[in-house]
């Protein structure tokens, strides 16, 4: 391996052999032999050791978290001035960077600001091509509004920046970084330096450092000026922090940057330079591991064929220089894809590599500049200064390498972008273990030569196509980007049980959803992911039972069954049964996902490399429909792959195109759910408040849009007590079969409450509201009473119901949904006090429920349409750091908290 383990290790000390002979004429005492080998101590422990002076002895340097200090007289009056926290981490540091003093400032940039600020109007500011877009910006700002010539120059070439050096151009500060972010080009610190300094004496060579960190680097040695750097990178490396470190030697310099910062008063916090000392002293350690894995990733990317930036590989063109200067390669590496879909593709696969701005710490992180720090350049600069849009950075943490390598391969894989190679014969895992631990570079080597890269030359594709088109290769169907939909829950008001056995129900769609990512593939699988229920599964779908879709659903299907057909589903249940890490949930899941994949495609050659992801802020099993959300997301993502329906035109989904997706969603939840009546899906699907009656025993069924009464507010309210729908309907259904006689008049009598809850909720009654709402009431209670007697309440929620109705609120509650735990729904009236709601909410909560405030109707389906830049932005070019997340990982990464502020970022939804 190219890496020495300890990079740092030889140079800033000698050795103990070299320290000064010892005075023959009086030998020195042990304490002053001990200060002489401590100039000389290494890196690491000059990292490690603690040389405050405290009062009581404190192993750390404490936190001074004061703004001002007493007396007139100490060596501290307030902290903008000076803070013995920060005094404590500056000179600590100052040995770090070899420098006579360094500052500790808020953040990187601020270091940047300050420095510049020695830069007068009239001056030139010469800068590298190949920025931080941050800083890129800065300098924009500096040039419009500082009357500051800044020039953008190849400042890695020598002979790039000397032209801009005659006197006449007034060059004040030369701004250097090597390696630059996020090309990894090389600049010659201590030739540029010289150049400089001969040509233009006057000018102060400034080098960014961040890439480096003075672990690997000491630019001050090599001629520079200043030196700064991003602590909220390397220095502190648990990205819990911002910080940024000016270092400087000359007297002049020192002076104009202390007085700038206490002027403006951009010294850091006490509480963050405690934390900042705490991170330096792990700082070569996690250097060490970070590095050694990234020369693994840059060796096994680049022998896959990929062009890698990295100074560590042999092959990189200035690598000689590098090593002159530097004792380590660094943890960042980039390269390139030419592809910028596919980029996308292997960004949005990883789930070990996180995606995020910044590097340096701990956890591993991939990202796509373009998109994300370097959003802020435009595109045609950043074409201009020769940044590929589909680069991708890797940022390499300390996790295990192979775990780290594993989810790239995957991910890898999965985008398409490497192939196994069927020559290649694996070695045993025993052997495997043994190369690793005894040479990873050679285990890295061979674990390579398992893929290739698809060759991508335009006859290759010409000679793929005509092969397709002469159905001689299976080369799997797929689709073209990303298709994002989303589904609402349900809140049934009257008749949830009975609706099973043709009794009319009434129910309204909530403001709770599910949301899913359909995304292609290029290996030949498909892929389930739930964040939700840690479901993270994949198929082969050379692997599925093909050979048992039913005859009828051989070619590609339009509409959807009627019934399930059991073998069908008996195979897939014993495919998906072997995932034994998955819980119950999420086999469901996978198991309704893989039914509707299979029988919508007809045929395995008709089938979609796809991953489907979904997740819901939904509480799953508890009553609100969350099994139809989830199945009318499968549906619908599937019909769109298929073009089975079209995506919304005008702003609306067609009758038809919501008909058929609401057909597929009820054969999902007859997976999940056993003897659905229909009604949950039929509300996912359509929103709005609707009376629902199934067809059943000859008697034709049908939907009515309730219009009446939109603005109802409903307050429901989670037991968090688990249960099962599909055996809550089962037991009812058998109560029915053994006492009838019981069973049917309670049917009949939720029938008449239906019925007149429809008069009253469709504007019909001739009351007024007041009047209404409180027959509604009467109408709840009734209900409830009437799903005790059918044996589907649960204590739980008996105890919401007593507790909603005692006094001072006296409201009516209900079961909703199958019951047996899971949700109450209790209606508020309109002139109910916001004060006693808030009493009653948090009533409920003492008690260990959940409450959710919520009102009736809203939106149904969702179909995302895409727009040419409607990736998931989290911030904005004008914040600087402008993130953008491919879909799949912005659902996947959201949270149920941050799911409705996801979708509303990507905008452009249209609803039926
Ligand atoms: N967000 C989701 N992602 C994946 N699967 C889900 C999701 N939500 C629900 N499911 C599936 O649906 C099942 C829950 O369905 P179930 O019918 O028991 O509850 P519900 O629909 O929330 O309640 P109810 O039917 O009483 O309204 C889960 O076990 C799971 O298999
Ligand atoms: C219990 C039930 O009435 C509602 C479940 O949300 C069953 C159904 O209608 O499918």
């Amino acid at each position: 391996m190219t890496t020495p383990s300890s990079p740092g290790e030889t140079s800033l000390a000698t050795s103990v052999s070299s320290l000064p002979p010892s005075s023959a004429a009086k030998s020195p005492t042990y304490a002053e032999q001990y200060k002489a080998r401590a100039v000389n101590w290494r890196f690491s422990t000059l990292c490690a050791s603690v040389d405050n002076k405290d009062q009581y002895g404190a192993s750390s340097t404490p936190i001074y978290q004061t703004a001002t200090f007493k007396g007139m007289d100490g060596q501290y009056d307030y902290t903008r001035s000076g803070n013995p926290t920060r005094g404590g981490l500056e000179s600590h540091l100052a040995r770090l960077y070899g420098a006579t003093q360094t500052f500790a400032l808020s953040t990187g940039m601020t270091c940047l600001d300050t420095i510049l600020r020695l830069v007068k109007p009239g001056e030139t500011v010469l800068a590298g091509d190949d920025l931080y877009g941050g800083t890129n910006r800065l300098l924009t700002y500096l040039g419009t509004h500082g009357g500051v010539d800044v020039r953008h120059v190849d400042t890695t070439k020598v002979e790039a920046v000397l032209p801009h050096l005659e006197p006449g151009n007034k060059v004040k500060m030369v701004l250097l970084e090597s390696p630059t972010n996020p090309l990894l080009k090389i600049a010659d610190l201590a030739a540029i330096s010289a150049a400089v300094k001969a040509a233009a004496p006057a000018a102060l060579i400034v080098v960014d450092n961040t890439m480096m960190s003075p672990y690997l680097q000491r630019p001050l040695e090599l001629g520079a000026d200043i030196v700064y750097d991003s602590g909220t990178k390397y220095l502190s490396g648990h990205h819990d922090l911002m910080a940024g470190i000016i270092a400087a030697s000359r007297p002049d310099v020192c002076k104009d940057i202390a007085f700038l910062i206490n002027s403006v008063g951009s010294g850091l916090a006490p509480f963050d330079s405690f934390l900042l000392l705490r991170g330096v002293k792990t700082m070569s350690l996690r250097m060490d591991r970070q590095m050694a894995t990234a020369q693994l990733v840059a060796v096994y990317l680049d022998s896959l064929g990929f062009l890698v930036h990295y100074p560590g590989l042999k092959s990189h063109p200035k690598a000689d220089i590098h090593w002159k200067q530097a004792t380590g390669a660094g943890a960042v590496l980039s390269f390139v894809t030419d592809d910028k879909a596919l980029s996308e593709r292997i960004v949005g696969g990883t789930r070990l590599w996180g995606i995020s701005v910044s590097f340096g710490a701990v956890n591993s992180l991939i990202s796509m500049p373009c998109l994300m720090s370097h959003a802020s350049i435009s595109a045609a600069v950043r074409a201009e200064r020769g940044l590929p849009e589909n680069l991708i950075r890797l940022c390499v943490g300390i996790e295990d390498p192979r775990d780290l390598i594993d989810d790239l391969e995957h991910s890898l894989l999965s985008a398409g972008a490497i192939t196994p190679n069927l020559s290649y014969s694996p070695l045993s895992h025993a052997k495997a273990a043994e190369l690793y631990a005894t040479d990873s570079e050679a285990w890295i080597l061979d674990r390579a030569r398992g893929f290739k890269r698809p060759s991508g030359t335009a006859i290759d594709k010409l000679i793929s196509g005509v092969k397709r088109g002469l159905g001689i290769t299976p080369v799997k169907n797929t689709i073209d980007q990303d298709i994002v939909v989303s589904a609402p829950g349900k809140v049934i008001l009257f008749g949830e049980h009975a609706v099973v056995h043709g009794v009319t129900a009434v129910a309204t769609s909530v403001d709770l959803r599910c949301f899913a990512v359909l995304s292609p593939r290029s290996d030949e699988k498909v892929g389930l992911e739930v964040p939700d229920l840690d479901v993270e599964l994949e198929w082969k779908i050379s692997k599925l039972p093909w050979n048992l879709l039913p005859v009828h659903s051989q070619g590609q299907k339009r509409v959807a069954d009627k019934e399930l057909d059991p073998p069908l589903l008996q195979a897939i249940e014993g495919l998906v049964n072997t995932h034994v890490e998955v819980g119950k949930t999420g086999i469901g899941s996978a198991i309704a996902f893989l039914y509707l994949y299979m029988v919508m495609a007809g045929s395995e050659s008709n089938a979609l490399a796809v991953t489907f992801t979904a997740s819901s802020n939904l509480p799953i099993g508890a009553g609100l429909g969350s099994s139809a959300a989830y199945s009318a997301c499968v549906a619908s993502a599937l019909l769109l792959a298929h073009s089975h329906i079209s995506a919304p035109t005008d702003d609306t989904l067609s009758a038809s195109a919501t008909n058929i997706v609401d057909g597929w969603a009820f054969l999902s939840e007859k997976v999940l759910h056993g003897n659905p009546s229909g009604i949950d899906n039929a509300v996912a699907v359509r929103g709005g408040a609707v009376a629902y009656t199934r067809a059943v025993g000859g008697r034709s069924g049908g939907l009515n849009n309730l219009h009446g009464f939109s603005s109802v507010r409903l307050l429901l309210t989670n037991t968090l007590v688990a249960r099962n729908t599909k055996s809550l309907v089962a037991g009812v259904s058998a109560k029915r079969l053994a006492e009838p006689h019981v069973v049917d008049p309670i049917l009949d009598a939720i029938q008449e409450i239906s019925d007149e809850a429809q008069t009253l909720l469709s504007g019909q009654a001739h009351a007024d509201r007041k009047e209404l709402v409180s027959r509604l009431e009467t109408l709840i209670m009734e209900n409830h009473t009437h799903l005790v007697n059918l044996g589907v309440s649960h204590p739980s929620l008996e105890a919401i119901v007593a507790a909603t109705a005692a006094e001072p609120f006296g409201l009516a509650s209900k079961l909703t949904g199958a019951g047996g735990g899971g949700c109450a729904v209790t209606l508020i009236p309109d002139e109910f006090p916001q004060s006693t709601l808030k009493e009653l909410i948090e009533t409920l909560e003492r008690n260990g429920f959940q409450p959710h405030l919520t009102t009736l109707g809203g939106p149904g389906l969702g179909i995302h349409t895409p727009t040419a830049t409607d990736d998931d932005k989290v911030g904005s070019d004008e914040a600087g750091e402008g993130v953008i997340v491919p879909k799949r990982a912005g659902l996947r990464d959201a949270g149920a908290d941050g799911l409705a502020s996801w979708a509303e970022r990507l905008g452009g939804w249209t609803y039926t």
